[in-house]
């Protein structure tokens, strides 16, 4: 069976909300995952999968928030290659660098030998209307891409 991670960070709750909706879109392709809060993760259990959809708002001037810090760390430490990717944010276009943090992840990714197998999905705040329909829709699309 197809297994994922779902890492997320979120503070007030707008990633948290969007993980629903990439979860729905995994399931629906019966793709069994396991919903983590970064806060609550385990770096180590979190990178032993292949398959991993981390979310992510951003901080400060297009950085990554300090939440999620330890885990992007471990990441920055770890050999990627062979690992499967599925990013996707909350931000706020008011902010120079929208959506960052996800891009932050997917500059490390890259050089850590991973594959982000489909375009980050980058979302103004709280996911509405077709937004919604966006982020089930990049969830299942990652469920189609990996084995
Ligand atoms: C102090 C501060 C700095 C922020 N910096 C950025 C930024 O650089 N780029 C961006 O796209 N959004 C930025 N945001 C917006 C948040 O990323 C956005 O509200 C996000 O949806 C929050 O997600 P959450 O509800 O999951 O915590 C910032 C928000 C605050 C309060």
């Amino acid at each position: 069976m197809k297994e994922v991670a779902l890492v997320y960070a979120t503070m007030s709750g707008n990633t948290e909300f969007a993980a629903d909706f990439i979860e729905e879109g995994l399931l629906k392709k019966g793709v069994s995952v396991k919903k983590t809060d970064v806060l609550d993760a385990d770096s180590d259990d979190i990178l032993s999968y292949e398959n991993i959809a981390i979310g992510v708002y951003t901080w400060g001037d297009g950085d990554v928030p300090d939440d999620a810090l330890d885990f992007y760390e471990d990441m920055e430490e770890t050999d990627l290659s062979g690992k499967q990717f599925l990013l996707f944010g909350t931000g706020d276009t008011a902010y120079a660098d929208f959506c960052g943090a996800v891009d932050r992840f997917e500059e490390m990714i890259n050089e850590q030998g991973g594959t982000v197998v489909i375009a980050p999905l980058k979302i103004e705040e709280s996911p509405e209307g077709q937004e919604i329909t966006d982020t089930v829709n990049h969830g299942a699309a990652f469920g189609d891409k990996i084995s």
